[in-house]
């Protein structure tokens, strides 16, 4: 049986749609049902004069690629106009990713990819939300899920993810780190096919503490922590200064490298791949990836946003789920 993806397609003021629509005009080798309201992808295949058949999930005949798309119908709760956000589809956005995880608990799909939500503008509606991560992370009841970033040839993961900065240090407890450490070593074998994976870790402070003069986060936590990883048999390198972790002479002999917060890791992620990473939710019962990029608010409607990234999380979410499917059939 071939595969089936569900796509959110997030904010409706934002590229979601048009990356929908976009990525409609291709062929694909993956079946994709996307959760949206069909009004908003029919206008934004106007806006930007693209040819779009839209098909309802559940129809004879609904079929995705090559001009066509097969869609989840979610109704918006006020009408789109691109690039403006409108606190009333808040709920709206919220639904359709939990439509996306009621379908892949319940095996309408095998896994989940996401356009851009805006999370300001969910929470101005109402509804506390930090992001997808944490969302699918408690409507599938886990205690932690890791974040991770991935081009062809880096993957950067994160302790920590969708915090204020001054939360950081007091977040990267040593039970954390080991929790988040190993879900990764895992999922780089069981979905990426890394028999033995080399993680290569940061520090939080600059020169990873410079010896506890610049911290001692690295002493008292870090380390003790990814000494007793070592002891349960994990290939670890660090805490290593996160300024030079990024350099060809560490990078070449490892399978990802793991950071502690948010903006330690993914600047250099994005600068290295921006438009062909995929973000990757490990240690969920459910595969969900999702575009490297957020909103760009600038671009809805306009034809000038990059759908590569959707692409490569359609690719990466493709392979999970062929992998989740051989071992649960093995
Ligand atoms: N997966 C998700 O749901 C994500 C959502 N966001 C949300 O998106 C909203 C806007 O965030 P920003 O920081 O402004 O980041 P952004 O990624 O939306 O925009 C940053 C810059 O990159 C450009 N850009 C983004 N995607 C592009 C694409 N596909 N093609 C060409 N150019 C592109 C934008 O035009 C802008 O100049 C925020 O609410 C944020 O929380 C941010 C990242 C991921
Ligand atoms: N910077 C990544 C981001 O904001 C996307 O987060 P999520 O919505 O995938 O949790």
């Amino acid at each position: 049986m071939s595969l089936r993806l569900a796509v959110t397609a997030g904010e409706p003021a934002g590229i979601g749609p048009d990356l929908c629509v976009q990525i409609a005009q291709a062929k694909l080798s993956t079946d994709l049902v996307v959760i949206t309201d069909p009004a908003v992808l029919a206008d934004r295949a106007d806006s930007l004069g693209l040819p779009l058949t839209l098909h309802t999930f559940g129809d004879a005949g609904a079929q995705s690629g090559n001009g066509h798309l097969t869609v989840f119908p979610v109704p918006v709760n006020a009408a789109v106009s691109p690039g403006v956000l409108n606190k009333e589809n808040g709920a709206f956005v919220i639904e359709t990713l939990r439509i996306a995880a009621e379908g892949c608990v319940d095996g309408r799909w095998d896994g989940i990819v996401t356009a851009p939500v805006h999370k300001g503008v969910i929470n101005e509606s109402g509804v506390l939300f930090s992001g997808h991560t944490e969302y699918f992370r408690d409507y599938c009841g886990v205690e932690e899920v890791v974040m991770m970033l991935a081009t062809e040839d880096l993957r950067v993961a994160l302790v920590t993810t969708h915090l204020p900065l001054k939360d950081v240090a007091d977040a990267c407890t040593g039970d954390r780190i080991q929790r988040v450490s190993r879900i990764l070593n895992n999922d780089l074998q069981q979905f990426f096919g890394v028999p033995a994976p080399h993680i290569l870790v940061a520090g939080l402070n600059p020169h990873a503490g410079e010896d506890g003069h610049l911290g001692r986060e690295e002493i008292d936590t870090i380390i003790p922590a990814l000494n007793a990883l070592r002891e349960e048999g994990l290939n670890l390198t660090g805490p290593l200064p996160a300024d030079t972790l990024f350099t060809p002479k560490y990078l070449d002999n490892a399978d990802a490298a793991l950071a502690m917060y948010h903006d330690q890791g993914l600047p250099v992620l994005k600068f290295h791949g921006f438009g062909r990473a995929a973000n990757i939710t490990l240690g969920l019962p459910i595969v969900r990836t999702s575009v490297d990029h957020g909103t760009a608010l600038d671009l809805a409607g306009t034809g000038k946003a990059d759908s590569g990234s959707l692409h490569t999380a359609i690719q990466v979410a493709t392979q999970m789920a062929t992998n989740r499917r051989k071992e649960i059939t093995q």
